[in-house]
């Protein structure tokens, strides 16, 4: 299926309502549990961190001001359960918390993919929570907010994106000390074009680790183009 990208570019409103949107656009779900779903994606603009093997980069800037009624209204077009909130850090406007509040009252599945760098209290108790802990590797390490680990639920995903051996051994020792078996699914994943994820699998095997490993499906099927 062809993903569709649906808003882009456009200039930045000065008003303070709604958010700021780099792209809604249609695919199948390449990360975390519900991969392979049909979901809408609504990526938003701005981020306070940067990974070095940031795949979003186009989303620290520019972007577009949408209210939360015109981004629903785009979100119905496309006929979809699951809607995936990412950016950019959508934690880092606002406006988020409410825009998914409305895609919960809508009746959406809704993920939330966040850096775990800002403080996820206050979230509608309906969207899954889909939360890095940044690895060295991502040289934002120092950006990870613990106490979020408190707001984690089993229905959540923890998500380590590994850029090497060190990332994987610092991984391993991130579970060991804050017990994270007991909150929530594990997730591994290669940073792409950085570490074989042949060479992950093999010491996931290797040391029976409790986790899943995931290879961005969108990546496999349609590379680094934005918008899929
Ligand atoms: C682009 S980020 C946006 C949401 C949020 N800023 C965050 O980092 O979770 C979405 C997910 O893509 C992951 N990601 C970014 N670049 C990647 C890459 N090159 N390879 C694998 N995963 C990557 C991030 O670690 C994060 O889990
Ligand atoms: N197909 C697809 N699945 C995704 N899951 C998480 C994404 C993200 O960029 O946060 C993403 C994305 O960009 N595309
Ligand atoms: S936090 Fe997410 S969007 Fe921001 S630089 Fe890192 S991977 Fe990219
Ligand atoms: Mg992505």
């Amino acid at each position: 299926m062809t993903a569709q990208r649906a808003a882009t570019k456009g200039s930045v409103a000065s008003d303070a309502a709604g958010l700021r949107v780099t792209e809604i656009f249609h695919s199948l779900q390449g990360e975390g549990l519900t991969t392979g779903e049909r979901t809408v994606f609504v990526r938003l603009t701005g981020c306070p961190l940067r990974c070095v093997y940031c795949d979003s980069a186009y989303a620290f800037s520019g972007g577009r001001r949408m209210d939360i009624a015109a981004i629903l209204a785009q979100i119905a077009d496309y006929s979809v359960r699951y809607v995936c909130v990412t950016g950019g850090e959508p934690l880092a406007q606002p406006g988020c918390r409410s825009l998914l509040a409305a895609l919960c009252g809508a009746g959406y599945l809704v993920s939330l993919e966040t850096s775990g760098a800002l403080d996820l209290t206050g979230l509608d108790p309906r969207v899954v929570k889909v939360m890095d802990l940044k690895t060295p590797g991502s040289g934002e390490e120092h950006r990870n907010r613990y106490a979020n680990l408190a707001c984690l639920t089993p229905a959540d995903q923890i998500k380590f994106v590994l850029c090497d051996r060190d990332d994987y051994r610092w991984a391993v020792e991130q579970i060991r000390v804050h017990r994270l078996e007991r909150l929530c699914p594990l997730l591994f994943s290669p940073a792409a074009g950085r570490l074989s994820p042949r060479d992950l699998a093999d010491w996931i095997l290797s040391d029976r680790l409790p986790v899943r490993m995931q290879i961005q499906l969108h990546k496999l099927l349609w590379g680094d183009a934005p918008g899929h």
